[in-house]
């Protein structure tokens, strides 16, 4: 019987030299002999393929009971094997909320209006249970010890249920009358526009473009802003249930998704006018083809709201200025799959406020990381 790190050892080894099979399968028996992080990074292998699997691997660990075991298989459940949040779902993430888990709260905070005493409810167990994490998400806001009352169960789980069906209810307006680019206002909460800028700014870096030439990244004044790419090893419910609205708003799929770009724009930084599709030289490169193939949507969400840095689209006259919650979609293809010339566009310039956004750009198919974080 080895131990947790001589498995651990056997593992990176495994991974350096390109064995993922034998690799995972020490991660696998380091999990069962309780290295949790192990047991996850076994359990998150092969979820995008058997859900079910990974639910049962982590239901059996040794410490099956703890909030972190719970949520994941929660996790895995509403995001690989249901694709939705069901009653059973609900109520089980608010039993681990009632008990002070973080990530339960916000996640349930996230489905719930602002200024109701359920929202109040959860916002003060955060506050008494997490003080650092309620601290950086509510900045300061000292209101929770107001609320002493235990969390109601069956009223947060209706609220969520309602939540969500009312979302799917929403309807997208074509903002042009071809349709090429739509918007939905409230559609991410404050929370989740809060938590995605406080969660993912310590990534930002410099933002790149691709080369025309040879699809490399690199940087160019076309394109000013900072960018924190939100790649698997980030990924988390939140930012999960962001890109679910974002593909259900553009009736595309999660899975054909690229990871999700943050962007800040601040002291003059912009995007100018460009296409997010790729050239014709570039659609010969074969990193762009495994990697789904052209981009044929964009999905953008603002995270504040401002009367600058508007996204503009030339040649249809189209400004949209940032509006807290809001997504927009557009087409970057005609129905030839041609690039659609309408949609040249551009992130125009702030000057005394920061911009907060999200880009998610979606391709004709599955990407990596698409099957990775949503399942195949
Ligand atoms: O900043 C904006 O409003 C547009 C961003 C954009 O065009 C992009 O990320 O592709
Ligand atoms: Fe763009």
């Amino acid at each position: 019987m080895k131990s947790i790190e001589q498995l651990l050892t056997k593992a990176d080894l495994h991974f350096q030299r390109n064995e993922y099979s034998q690799a995972y399968d020490c991660l696998r028996i380091a999990g069962q002999s309780g290295h949790l992080y192990a047991a996850l990074d076994y359990a998150y292998h092969i979820a995008p393929n058997s859900p079910k699997a990974a639910i049962d691997y982590l239901s059996a660990l040794p410490d099956n009971s703890k909030p972190t075991v719970r949520f994941h298989c929660l996790l895995i459940s509403r995001f690989y094997l249901f694709k939705e949040m069901n009653y059973e779902l609900v109520s089980e993430l608010v039993r681990l909320a009632s008990a002070g888990h973080a990530e339960s709260l916000i996640v349930l905070l996230s489905w719930t209006e602002q200024n109701t005493s359920v929202y109040a409810q959860l916002k003060g167990t955060l506050g008494r249970h997490n003080p650092n994490i309620y601290r950086q998400l509510f900045m300061g806001d000292p209101n929770y010890a107001d609320v002493s009352t235990s969390l109601c169960e069956d009223t947060i789980i209706t609220t969520v249920l309602e939540k969500q069906t009312s979302l799917l209810d929403k309807t997208k307006t074509a903002v042009d009358s071809n349709g090429i680019v739509c918007e939905m206002s409230g559609v991410l909460s404050d929370i989740e526009c809060d938590y995605m800028l406080l969660r993912y700014k310590s990534l930002l870096q410099p933002s790149m473009v691709l080369n025309p030439l040879n699809g490399n990244p690199m940087k160019d004044d076309i394109r000013t802003s900072e960018v924190a790419i939100i790649t698997n090893q980030w990924v988390d419910w939140i930012s999960r249930e962001v890109e679910v609205k974002m593909s259900r708003m553009s009736d595309t799929k999660p899975q054909h998704g690229e990871p999700l770009n943050l962007l800040r724009y601040k002291d003059g930084q912009e995007y100018k006018p460009h296409y997010d599709g790729f050239t014709d030289t570039q659609l010969k490169q074969t990193s762009i083809i495994e990697e789904g193939g052209q981009r044929t949507h964009t999905i953008l969400a603002y995270l504040n709201s401002l009367s600058e840095g508007a996204t503009h689209f030339p040649k249809l006259g189209i400004t949209i200025y940032p509006e807290k919650g809001k997504l927009v979609s557009f087409l970057n293809v005609d129905k030839n799959l041609a690039l659609e010339k309408q949609s040249y566009h551009c992130g125009q310039p702030v000057s005394t406020n920061e911009k907060w956004m999200l880009t998610k750009w979606v391709r004709l198919n599955s990407t990596q990381y698409g099957n990775l974080v949503h399942g195949s």
